[in-house]
C-alpha cells in the first residue's frame, strides 16, 4: 500500500479493533516495521515491504532481539526505577500548614511491601508527619513485619478512603493495572478523603508517547497483553482525572522512556495547587 493510512482507515482495512490498532501501531512503527509522519498516521516503507512477503516472514526478529538492534543498551529491565521523590520537587508538599507530627504526611495507595515508604523515609528521616501504607490485606501482612516505623493498613479497591487529610495521596504503578471506569472511581474515594486547602493526588506511572522509544510504546503493548491495563497519553491522563474531578498541577519526567509523577489537586481549589 502506498500513501499513509490513519488508525481508522487501518481498522477499516483489517477488520480489526480500532483501539487495538491504535495500540499496537506505535509498536510496529518503533521496531521499524513501517514508518509514522504524524500521530496516528502510518505508512508502509522497506520493513513492511519485506515483511509482507511469505519469505520476509522468517526475518522478524522476536521482539527481544528487535529491542536490541533498534534501542541498544536500554530495556525496562536494564533502567534502574526511579523512586517517585527523585523526579518530584517534595518541598511542595512543605510549607502549607501539614504536616505535623500527629497529621498525615503521605498515604501510598497500594503501595506494596512499602518500599515506596521506606526508601521516602531513608532519604528524608527527619520529616514529621505519619506515613501510611495501604493495600489488600495479605501484603499488608508481610509489610507490617518488615518495617515497623511504617503503618500499614488494609484498604482494599472500592473501600471509602478512610484517611482523611493527608497531605498526599500517592499510587504508584496502580492506575496502569485499571480500565478508566476503575480508575475513576478510586480517584474518586480519594478525593472524598482529601482535604479541600492542602490534600493532593501524586500518580507515579507511565506516559505514553506513540512516538517515543520501543522501551515506551511497548510497555503499553504488554500492559494490554496481560489484563485490562492501560497506558496513557498526556492528554488521556487530563481526561480520566478531569472526569474524576481533579485538576493536574505538574507532570514531572526525566526520561521518556521511564516513569513520570502527576500532581493533582481537587478541581475547583484556587491557585496552582
Ligand atoms: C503494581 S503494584 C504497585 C506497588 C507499589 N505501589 C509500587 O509502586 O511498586 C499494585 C499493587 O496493587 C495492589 N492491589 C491489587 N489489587 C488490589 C485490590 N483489589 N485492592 C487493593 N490493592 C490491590 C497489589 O497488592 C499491589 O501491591
Amino acid at each position: 500500500v502506498s500513501g499513509s493510512l490513519c488508525v481508522a482507515q487501518l481498522a477499516d482495512g483489517t477488520g480489526a479493533d480500532r483501539d487495538f490498532i491504535a495500540h499496537i501501531m506505535p509498536v510496529v512503527s518503533s521496531l521499524g516495521f513501517c514508518s509514522s509522519s504524524a500521530q496516528d498516521v502510518y505508512s508502509a516503507n522497506e520493513m513492511t515491504a519485506v515483511v509482507a512477503q511469505i519469505v520476509g516472514n522468517n526475518q522478524v526478529s522476536s521482539l527481544h532481539n528487535t529491542k536490541r538492534t533498534l534501542d541498544p543498551g536500554r530495556s525496562l529491565h536494564q533502567n534502574r526505577k526511579m523512586r517517585w521523590f527523585e523526579l518530584y520537587p517534595i518541598g511542595r508538599l512543605l510549607g502549607h500548614g501539614v504536616p505535623y507530627n500527629d497529621t498525615i504526611f503521605l498515604v501510598d495507595i497500594y503501595g506494596g511491601q512499602c518500599d515506596n515508604l521506606r526508601t521516602f523515609k531513608a532519604r528524608f528521616p527527619y520529616l514529621p508527619g505519619r506515613m501510611v501504607l495501604q493495600d489488600i490485606p495479605v501484603v499488608v501482612e508481610g509489610a507490617s513485619s518488615s518495617e515497623s516505623r511504617i503503618e500499614v493498613m488494609s484498604h482494599i479497591l472500592f473501600d471509602p478512603q478512610a484517611l482523611k487529610g493527608a497531605r498526599a495521596y500517592l499510587f504508584g504503578s496502580v492506575f496502569q493495572n485499571w480500565p478508566d471506569h476503575i480508575c475513576r472511581q478510586i480517584l474518586r474515594n480519594t478525593i472524598a478523603a482529601m482535604a479541600s486547602d492542602h490534600s493532593c493526588i501524586l500518580i507515579m506511572d507511565f506516559l505514553h508517547d506513540p512516538n517515543s522509544c520501543f522501551n515506551q510504546t511497548s510497555y503499553g503493548f504488554r500492559m494490554d497483553s496481560i489484563g485490562a491495563g492501560v497506558v496513557r497519553t498526556e492528554v488521556q491522563w487530563k481526561d480520566l482525572l478531569s472526569s474524576a474531578g481533579l485538576r493536574i498541577t505538574g507532570i514531572w519526567n526525566q526520561d521518556p522512556g521511564m516513569e513520570t509523577l502527576i500532581e493533582g489537586v481537587p478541581a475547583g481549589r484556587d491557585g496552582a495547587r
